[in-house]
């Protein structure tokens, strides 16, 4: 494929090399752009991303005896080249040092990533920066489970404590948890830690699914699902709801009356409304009895969150948040202030593992249940090992819990979820599962993949070199 004819979209090979250093030394470090054209099916469609295209800005990183680690982050189309920048513009930090000095001091290389003097202006921790960084940390926590040959949930579940600990970057969160207390947690639930792993392995974690409440998604399409996912052995099923109140009534009334009363439903709106709309609508949505409102309004709006929570409480019905929380100190406000009553952490959004560590800590100590947000590319790949690392060494429960389970893009993976009765199976493969297939890499890559050639050819999608660009300004 020609790349000249792209310009704009960094190509594999223009990637960051080291010139020297050996062993696990990183030699270089890759970044492309992938995309699939999931809007054509509405899958994915919410009120606010009506037409998502499902993509990742995927790093490989190579060391110089040959190891790997794989690590994305989820966008969704448009943007993704942003993000591809982003991580160029951090390679800097990442190539030429040695891996084994970053693990053995993981929480000091995060906030040397995440404090580049002159980066960090552009974030700090937080949008497209933090994306970035979440797609580079990935990318080295597979590659030291890798190293390690077991699965990321495994390396982390036989951490000491202390290991463990100097992983996270303690800095603004120090008045909710201190690492002396997340070290005397850890030591404290670890006696179980062989018990809660051989039932996860016996039994998997729970999951619930949303595959059944696109909002694009016909009457038709929804009611086959919920027959699909109920015949799956499915007890919980999240609906996005939020762009017209009558139909929303119209789909959660379709939902319940597929699943019953006795099922878990969830309804999301993904940041549609303002304060009081959202308790406006939850109200007269609260007769269908959902679990949870998600997103009911912006992601940064604590203290929004909070009185809708405080207005839905006396209904039965909880605020879920988190796929948007830009980091760790968004995190720990909505849980010191009752904000969420579910914590959905996302993998890919916030700096990675050793943040979402972070949070998963915080939420222990404040008592407050973490459901991860999945489904997009590699997402569910990545939580449930994060989960698995909760149900092992931190919560050591399930009770009230699930991982989101979304039936895309799996089979673009190396190793994809294994999910059984309604359980994510805990992945056995070495890594953090997050390694894409080849011909979906060849095939999927924005704009010069050839399925992406194709889907330009039969005119489904415009192929950006034929976009009008303005003329270079004059001097
Ligand atoms: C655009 C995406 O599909 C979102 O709608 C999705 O992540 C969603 O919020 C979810 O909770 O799964
Ligand atoms: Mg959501």
């Amino acid at each position: 494929m020609n790349y000249d004819e792209y310009p704009e979209f960094p190509r594999w090979e223009k990637n960051f090399t080291a010139r020297s250093g050996e062993g696990l030394t990183i030699r270089n470090l890759s970044v492309r752009d992938m995309r699939w054209p999931t809007s054509l099916g509405a899958h994915g469609s919410d009120a606010m991303h009506t037409d998502p295209d499902y993509s990742c800005a995927y790093v490989v990183i190579y060391t110089m005896n040959d190891n790997e680690g794989h690590g994305l982050t989820f966008t969704l189309g448009r943007g993704t080249d942003i993000v591809v920048q982003a991580v160029h513009a951090l390679s800097h930090l990442v190539v030429g040092q040695d891996a084994a000095d970053i693990f053995n001091d993981f929480g000091a290389f995060w906030r040397k990533l995440t404090s580049e003097t002159q980066l960090r202006w552009i974030g700090p921790e937080k949008g497209v920066m933090h994306l970035a960084t979440a797609a580079i940390v990935n990318a080295l926590w597979d590659l030291w489970a890798r190293i390690q040959h077991k699965p990321l949930w495994k390396l982390i579940a036989d951490m000491e404590p202390e290991q463990l600990v100097r992983c996270i970057d303690f800095r603004y969160i120090t008045d909710v948890i201190t690492p002396e207390e997340a070290v005397k947690i850890l030591r404290e639930r670890k006696p179980n830690r062989d018990r809660m792993e051989r039932e996860a392995l016996t039994r998997g974690y729970p999951a619930y699914t949303t595959q059944v409440g696109w909002l694009g998604y016909s009457n038709e399409t929804v009611t086959q699902l919920c027959h699909k996912y109920l015949s799956e052995g499915f007890t919980a099923f999240k609906l996005k709801v939020g762009q017209d109140l009558q139909d929303d009534k119209r789909r959660c009334k379709l939902v319940r009356s597929i699943i019953g009363d006795d099922k878990i439903l969830m309804v999301d709106a993904n940041q549609n409304w303002d304060v009081q709309e959202a308790i406006a609508w939850m109200k007269e949505l609260a007769v269908f009895k959902p679990l949870w409102i998600e997103e009911p309004t912006s992601p940064d709006d604590v203290l929004g969150h909070l009185a809708v929570s405080k207005a839905l409480a006396p209904l039965g019905i909880s605020v879920a948040t988190g796929e948007m929380c830009a980091n760790r100190v968004m995190f720990k406000q909505f849980l010191q202030s009752g904000a969420m009553q579910y914590c959905q952490i996302d993998s890919a959004r916030i700096g990675g593992v050793n943040e979402i560590l972070a949070v998963y800590l915080m939420a222990y100590k404040l008592g407050v249940k973490v459901c991860p947000h999945a489904g997009g590319v590699g997402l569910c790949e990545m939580v449930q090992h994060l989960q698995l690392f909760d149900y092992i060494c931190l919560s050591q429960t399930s009770e009230g819990r699930f991982i989101e389970y979304v039936d895309q893009q799996h089979e673009h993976f190396v190793n994809p979820v294994h999910v059984r009765n309604s359980h994510y199976m805990p992945p056995k493969a070495p890594g953090y599962s997050t390694e894409l297939r080849r011909e979906a890499a060849e095939g999927y890559e924005w704009p010069v993949g050839s399925e992406w050639q194709k889907l330009f050819a039969s005119g489904k999608f415009q192929d950006p070199k034929h976009v009008p660009t303005l003329p270079p300004t004059k001097h």
